[in-house]
């Protein structure tokens, strides 16, 4: 039997970094995916081990089912933090498989795999593959959508979750079971980023437009029809890094950063209030929009504070301000991926034109 799962990566709108030190943040899962498939080993295959078979890098890694149990005594089967005991023994799994130095990147995902497939399913035999749309390492949350599709592929095994049919076909989640697989995917996402703030898994799970405090989610329907221009400046980061390097700077400017964190907290309850009014008329459309700019400048220029900005995100900001567009970095920056506002007056204009 096999079990496939998905789940989306996300754009957050505002208040990334700062959402990790308690101030509100908005995010949008997009439409593209990271993809899980699980299939246990049946007698007839004649498999002892757990193999995890990841797609895009034709990378396969496997581990004698006995080494897995050696390695963690004891295990608990509700979501937990991976103590340091078995981050050790983790390592010392992931040491031996030799990640080739350009993949190295990966370690803290199969890292984050071993925990969650380890704690949902115990030490049976099977396959995992998994493939994703999303490019690793830009700010589009491929780690939340891999630990989010990987928590509900492991949990669906299990006997305690029930579905229903969503519109699209595929199995869903009930509401106390997406809260469950949100737990584990956060576990993991610790592995991954350090100190998450819960956002990124958060929105993964439940999808659509969320308002995220303090690891609360309040579900949105936004009124305008935003559309947003990703672009991917192509400069590989780390999530952990640079959350790291936010903690850091909070440490040394303490109250400096308590202003900014507090400034993006506003930031993102306006955004959130533009998003939910209703929007009677055209003219109010495109005045939200323009709102919406202004706070995507200003959240620019608070991230740029906290130190997470890059020469390739500024070419891309400049770049869109020529045609008076406004941008701002999405996810953790350093890199990674910008997001612009394209208003519907451009988007009628181009349709108009074609
Ligand atoms: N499909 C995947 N397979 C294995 N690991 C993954 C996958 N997607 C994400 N990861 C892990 O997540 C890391 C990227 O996470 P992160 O730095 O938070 O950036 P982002 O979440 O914005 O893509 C990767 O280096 C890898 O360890
Ligand atoms: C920087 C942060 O706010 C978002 C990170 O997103 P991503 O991993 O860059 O997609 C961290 C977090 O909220 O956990
Ligand atoms: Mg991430």
């Amino acid at each position: 039997m096999e079990v496939k799962s998905r789940a989306p990566g996300k754009i957050i709108l505002s208040g990334e970094h700062a959402v990790v030190h308690g101030s509100t943040a908005v995010a949008s899962s997009i439409d593209l995916y990271t993809y899980v498939s699980l299939r246990f080993s049946t007698p007839s295959d004649d498999q002892d081990s757990l193999k995890l078979q990841l797609k895009e890098t034709a990378l396969e890694f496997s581990w004698p089912i006995t080494r897995i149990r050696a390695s963690f005594p004891q295990l608990s089967s509700t979501p937990t933090s991976c103590s340091v005991e078995n981050a050790k023994a983790i390592a010392a799994l992931v040491q031996d498989l030799n990640i080739p130095e350009a993949n190295f990147g990966l370690a803290s995902g199969v890292s984050a795999f071993l925990w969650l497939y380890s704690s949902i399913q115990g030490f049976k035999p099977a396959t995992v593959l998994v493939t994703s749309e999303l490019p690793l390492g830009s700010g589009l949350g491929s780690s939340a959508s891999f630990c989010v599709a990987l928590a509900a592929a492991l949990l669906a095994y299990t006997d305690s979750v029930s579905f229903h049919v969503n519109h699209q076909g595929w199995l869903s989640f009930g509401e106390k079971d997406l809260e469950l697989v949100n737990q584990w995917a956060f576990e993991g996402e610790k592995i991954i980023h350090g100190k998450p703030s819960g956002i990124d898994n958060t929105v993964s799970a439940y999808g659509n437009i969320i308002s995220f405090k303090l690891g609360s989610l309040t579900h949105m329907k936004s009124s305008v029809p935003l559309k947003m221009l990703i672009t991917n400046t192509k400069v590989g980061r780390n999530t952990k890094a640079l959350v790291a390097g936010v903690g850091e700077r909070m440490l040394r400017h303490p109250d400096i950063m308590a202003f900014v964190f507090s400034a993006v907290d506003s930031l993102s309850n306006e955004l959130t209030s533009i998003l939910k009014s209703p929007t009677p008329d055209e003219l109010s459309v495109t005045e939200k929009e323009q709102k919406i700019e202004e706070l995507m400048e200003m959240n620019e220029g608070l991230l740029q504070s906290m130190g997470v900005s890059h020469a390739t995100i500024q070419t891309v900001l400049q770049t869109t301000l020529k045609y008076k567009l406004a941008s701002k970095l999405t996810g953790a920056g350093g890199g990674g991926c910008v997001l612009t506002l394209l208003p519907t007056s451009l988007i009628s204009a181009i349709r108009h034109r074609c």
